[in-house]
């Protein structure tokens, strides 16, 4: 169970009343998450959900929820802000910045086929090319630099031929940053942490995407990376279903064609997609924070996918002109 701040009936029906949403009728925890405190809640007007942040700011959040607010607007399937009565979408709730959004319907998809991934490609084509005008800047917290931060602080708990890839590993991506192709990539807000669990389809239908919190700015191919490095792989093994690959690929190549930059960043960056995992999973699981990891990610896996990138040449990022 992760609901860190307990909200009751009573607290959520005296709260509610800045919102035009009616009477409260009902809230339940949800348990699966593991950043924030989430709940369903009913009310006269319908179904949302509630989120109360564990750990991000009022500072923060705006970005995050304004961008929601931007997509759905927009027409991507994304939950939706809801304002109270004086415009505002963060409230504060038992001293902690709190939020309701609109509820998606279905569930995840956790064995997906080519056709949610051709699905999930197009819909992360849109929503970039719908984020793009996007006014609020912030960079990808979780970018290459929380990964020099990071690095040094997991070292020590690593055996020597990990330390040796991860090592490697930072020397190459810092460079592939600083590289001429690297800056011709096209950029924007990006989701950044696309996975399965945070992708909702009603049937075959995709109805949203959801769990905006690791959003920023970055590169439109990292967040393709981190989406292909989780949806199209064998889970136990780390390697690609060539067919939900290219289902994917090529729906989000329809929708917004990728470039010859990014041909040529595609493998670097399905490795740098690899390496955030692997030290976020890394840090949390050497260094674990009260109730939230207790179910750490395994960091193996990552260390797994991230060696077969290496070795393994990427599939064709297009193999038509777009
Ligand atoms: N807008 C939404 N619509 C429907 N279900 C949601 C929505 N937001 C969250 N959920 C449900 O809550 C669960 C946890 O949410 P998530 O954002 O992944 O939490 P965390 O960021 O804390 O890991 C999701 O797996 C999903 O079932
Ligand atoms: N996708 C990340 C963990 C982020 O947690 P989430 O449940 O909020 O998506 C990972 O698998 O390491």
């Amino acid at each position: 169970m992760a609901v860190f701040t307990p909200v009751s009936l009573d607290d959520l029906s005296s709260w509610i009343t800045q919102f035009d949403l009616g009477k409260a009728l009902a809230i339940k925890g949800i348990s699966s998450g593991i950043e924030n405190s989430n709940f369903f809640i009913t009310t006269e007007r319908g179904e949302y959900v509630l989120t109360v942040f564990e750990k991000l700011t009022f500072e923060q959040l705006p970005f995050y929820l304004n961008l929601m607010r931007h997509l759905a607007e927009g027409g991507v399937s994304v939950p939706a802000p809801i304002a109270n009565r004086k415009g505002s979408i963060i409230n504060e709730l038992h001293g902690k910045p709190a939020s309701i959004v609109t509820k998606l319907a279905g569930h995840c998809e956790l064995a997906p086929q080519p056709v949610h991934c051709a699905a999930v490609g197009a819909m992360l084509a849109c929503m970039h090319m719908a984020a793009e005008d996007f006014e609020i800047r912030q960079p990808n917290l979780r970018g290459i630099s929380w990964w020099n931060e990071t690095t040094p602080v997991v070292l020590p708990y690593l055996f020597d031929s990990n330390k040796q890839l991860l090592t490697e590993e930072m020397a190459f991506q810092n460079a592939f940053a600083a590289s001429d192709v690297f800056k011709e990539l096209p950029n924007g807000p990006i989701h950044a942490d696309l996975f399965r669990n945070n992708v909702m389809f009603d049937g075959d239908q995709l109805s949203g995407f959801f769990d905006f919190y690791f959003a920023g700015c970055d590169t439109w191919l990292f967040d393709v990376a981190v989406t292909v490095n989780d949806w199209c792989i064998d889970i136990e093994s780390g390697l690609f279903d060539q067919a939900r690959v290219r289902a994917m690929l090529d729906a989000y190549h329809e929708i917004r064609p990728f470039t010859a930059e990014e041909q040529i960043a595609w493998q670097p960056m399905l490795r740098a997609s690899a390496l955030r995992f692997w030290l976020s999973r890394l840090y949390d699981f050497h260094m674990p924070r009260d109730a939230e990891m207790l179910t750490p990610h395994d960091p193996a896996h990552f260390e797994r996918i991230l060696r077969l990138r290496i070795e393994q040449a990427a599939p064709a990022l297009f193999t038509t002109a777009g």
